[in-house]
């Protein structure tokens, strides 16, 4: 089949080249023409496990083809996936929507009859409704095109293999669109060949699913964080609570790590949008406020054993920070935990050194105020301080005896719980972990 991917950022990229995976001919189309000429050239523009290679694969034989035109995508194909940023207003937490609905009111004009639009991006409940407006004021006089909705579920760093094996896939459809659901059928016959669950649902439905996930994925991360609190005052270890409690098949190990808490350009923005949204709409929403409360307390929480370490103030103080994408492998630093750890401890008066192995590209434009080492032993050169920040492997097999040696102070505070205790302690530093004695 012949598709397009209308905004090819972290999701729409990979879900491109999935696409072409799957054997379909796919033109990616974004406004961005960099991102376009580097995809073109089979590279991400980004950080993502396995995305060159199916890149490369299907740019190579002309399979899998990007543009910044929106004639061209419309030319191309009858099915048009949208995957285009809904980033968040500043402010409310609401979502900005003008992404979506500017590429609706480009691609419109241009689509013919039977076209069918397929989106992909996470909105606000009553979303689909609102782009119906701006597809029928836009669309050609006398053709019928059909709007569905596909929210996705990918993680970054997994998002090849979440694209092409996914969990389950959500299809919204309109009421009285017979067609979308057969259209998508044929588009995923493999992989609902290969067992995925596709769950058809009316529009609201489809909506709500995604922000409710996402909701529920940030929930788990903030009770385990809760009771990451209460081990501390207790004397108690998180680490362990969570093992037990994981073993339960209700409850389930997977996304219940604790630590420095979600980041990234999902979960707080997607948390934030649906409480907004539920608001909006009368609910009571003091659950979603709460793991969002949770949440921004680990940040400052870190702050303070900073400081605590330091002996009560971080003024003049070095600090090394290990950790600047919002989680491993990837270079995405959307709202990272760690770089807002170590913007407060430089506005708090501290010296702050950051290291990542993929985001310091990033972390450089973004914050070029920090101060940055080109390797693990460097960053901790001289300081009094280390903060494990991000939950790199290569953080966690680092040998604590040679780092000792670079080191003013041999310190740590690990907030990702990745870091081997007793290695460290015997190794002569002075270990902190969050949530553990
Ligand atoms: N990053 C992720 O892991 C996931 C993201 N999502 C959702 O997918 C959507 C996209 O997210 P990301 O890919 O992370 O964002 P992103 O910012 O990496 O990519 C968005 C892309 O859309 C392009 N764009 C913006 N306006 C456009 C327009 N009018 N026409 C064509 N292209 C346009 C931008 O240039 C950019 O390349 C969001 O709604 C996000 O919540 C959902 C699941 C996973
Ligand atoms: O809507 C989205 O964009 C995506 O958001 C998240 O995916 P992602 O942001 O890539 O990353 P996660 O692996 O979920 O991690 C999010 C944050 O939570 C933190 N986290 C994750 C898991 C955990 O157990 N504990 C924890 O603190 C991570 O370090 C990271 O900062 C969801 O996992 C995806 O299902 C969803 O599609």
């Amino acid at each position: 089949m012949k598709l397009t991917v209308i905004g090819c950022g972290y999701l729409g990229a990979t879900h491109a080249a999935a696409m072409a995976e799957l054997g379909h001919q796919v033109l990616g189309m974004d406004t961005d023409t960099d991102k376009v000429d580097a995809l073109n050239k089979g590279q991400a523009p980004f950080v993502e496990r396995g995305l060159d290679d199916l890149l490369a694969k299907h740019t190579a034989t002309g399979q899998l083809s990007f543009t910044a035109s929106y004639a061209e995508a419309a030319a191309f194909a009858d099915v048009h996936f949208l995957g285009v940023g809904t980033p968040q207003q500043d402010g409310s937490g609401a979502y900005d929507l003008t992404h979506l609905h500017t590429a609706v009111r480009r691609l419109a004009p241009r689509l013919g009859d039977g076209a069918v639009i397929v989106g992909k991006s996470t909105v606000p409940v009553g979303t689909v409704a609102q782009l119906r407006q701006t597809l029928d004021e836009h669309v050609r006089a006398g053709a019928s095109v059909r709007l569905a909705w596909s929210p996705e579920f990918l993680r970054e760093s997994f998002a090849v293999l979440d694209t092409l094996e996914p969990d389950r896939i959500v299809l919204g459809v309109e009421d009285g669109d017979t067609s979308s659901e057969a259209v998508f059928r044929r588009v995923y016959a493999d992989i609902l060949t290969a067992g995925s669950p596709l769950i058809v649902t009316d529009i609201p439905t489809a909506e709500l699913i995604k922000g409710a996930a996402n909701a529920f994925l940030a929930t788990k991360i903030s009770f385990i964080n809760a009771m990451a609190e209460l081990c501390e005052l207790a004397g108690a270890d998180v680490q362990q609570v969570a093992l037990a409690l994981g073993y339960d098949h209700r409850i389930g190990a997977k996304g219940m790590r604790s630590g420095l808490g979600f980041g990234g350009g999902c979960l707080p923005k997607d948390l934030a949008g649906f409480t907004h949204r539920a608001e909006e709409l009368g609910a009571d929403t003091g659950l979603l406020r709460q793991v969002a409360a949770i949440n921004r307390r680990r940040r400052e929480h870190t702050v303070e054993l900073a400081r605590e370490a330091l002996g009560g103030t971080v003024v003049g103080k070095r600090i090394a920070i290990w950790g600047a994408a919002f989680k491993a492998h990837t270079d995405d630093i959307r709202d990272s935990p760690a770089l807002a750890v170590a913007t407060a401890l430089q506005q708090a008066g501290a010296e702050v050194t950051v290291h990542d192995p993929a985001a310091m590209a990033n972390a450089r434009r973004a914050y070029p105020r920090l101060d940055y080492a080109d390797d693990p032993a460097a960053a901790v050169t001289g300081a009094g301080l280390l903060l494990h920040l991000t939950d790199w492997p290569q953080y966690s097999d680092a040998d604590p005896a040679d780092l000792a040696e670079h080191i003013a102070v041999p310190r740590v505070i690990d907030a990702r719980g990745t870091l081997n205790a007793n290695r460290w302690r015997e190794a002569g530093w002075t270990f902190r972990a969050l949530g553990r004695p």
